[in-house]
């Protein structure tokens, strides 16, 4: 495997230590790999997001892209939450090619730049299907129209890694089921890593080509399950009998690591803020 993301021993304390959100978590991603997390709440799968995105900084430990410790954010690694926060005021178009406009006026870019950066815009317009909005607003748009602006916006700099922090979780299933054809797509398409975080296990086995099981108190690596399905996904697979054992395997795991014994427990654990440590 070509190893784009190498994390080694890292550990992330807060407060004054008391939390210990990341416990010597070690994990090689490939590149162009699609790798899901998942985890009961507060089992430190955001933090760890936040980590590599640079936006945390770990208490030990590194992280390492392309063999160079990440030293706060970066242009190759781009962000998608699952809040869109796009700009209200500005249109689609506006709201995808903004970032590049800032980042030109603060780098002294050239006109041939801003060209490109157009030409670029325009290309993913077409990709995420958001041609006949493009002159849109924000509130004139649905949950999953608006996502789609806001990864367009996060692809724009050609960014080698998406981290995506439950992108999907404020929308409906249908909605949902399309986004998820949508970013399989986008990943093959310009080849980037992409390490996504959810709470539901089938979004989980559907889009990773590994399933990263975390744990909580402290946050750890808990299993990494491989996920044995056609690189072709179709939503039929969901049905087959190989993705239903490999889901209740995968919830087990989480409710055991959890420490609840029912389904209703495991859905509070794994949607509501944790206990610390
Ligand atoms: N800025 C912070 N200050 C103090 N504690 C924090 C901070 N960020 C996270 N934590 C704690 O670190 C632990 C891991 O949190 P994190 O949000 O990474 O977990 P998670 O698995 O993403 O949870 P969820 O699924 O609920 O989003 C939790 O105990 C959380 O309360």
């Amino acid at each position: 495997m070509d190893i784009k993301i190498r994390i080694e021993k890292a550990c992330k304390t807060f407060g004054d230590g008391s939390i210990t959100a990341l416990q010597e978590v070690c994990l090689d991603i490939g590149s162009n790999e699609f790798v899901t997390f998942v985890g009961a709440s507060g089992c430190g799968k955001s933090t760890l997001l936040r980590c590599i995105a640079g936006l945390e900084t770990l208490s030990s430990g590194s992280i390492k892209v392309d063999g160079t410790p990440i030293s706060g954010p970066g242009v190759d690694r781009a962000m998608v939450f699952q809040h869109y926060s796009l700009y209200p005021w500005l249109t689609v178009m506006d709201n995808i090619k903004f970032t590049r406009q800032l980042q030109i006026n603060l780098e002294d870019i050239t006109s041939a730049d801003v060209e490109a950066a157009s030409g670029r815009a325009d290309a993913l317009i077409d990709l995420m299907g958001l041609n006949h909005v493009k002159n849109a607003y924000p509130n004139q748009l649905s949950g999953g129209m608006q996502q789609r602006v806001a990864i367009a916006r996060a692809l724009l700099p050609r960014p080698q890694i998406l981290l995506m922090d439950e992108p999907f979780g404020a929308l409906d299933a249908q909605t949902r089921e399309v986004m998820h054809d949508m970013i399989l797509h986008v990943s093959k398409l310009e080849k980037t890593t992409i390490v996504f975080v959810t709470h539901d296990v089938e979004e989980a086995i559907y889009l990773g080509q590994r399933v990263v099981v975390m744990a909580p108190r402290p946050g750890r690596i808990d299993s990494i399950c491989p996920v044995n399905l056609p690189a072709q996904r179709n939503q039929d697979m969901k049905l087959s009998a190989e993705f239903m054992q490999q889901k209740k395997a995968i919830l087990t795991r989480i409710r055991e690591t959890a420490g609840v014994h029912t389904d209703l427990e495991l859905l509070a654990r794994m949607t509501k803020p944790a206990d610390n440590n």
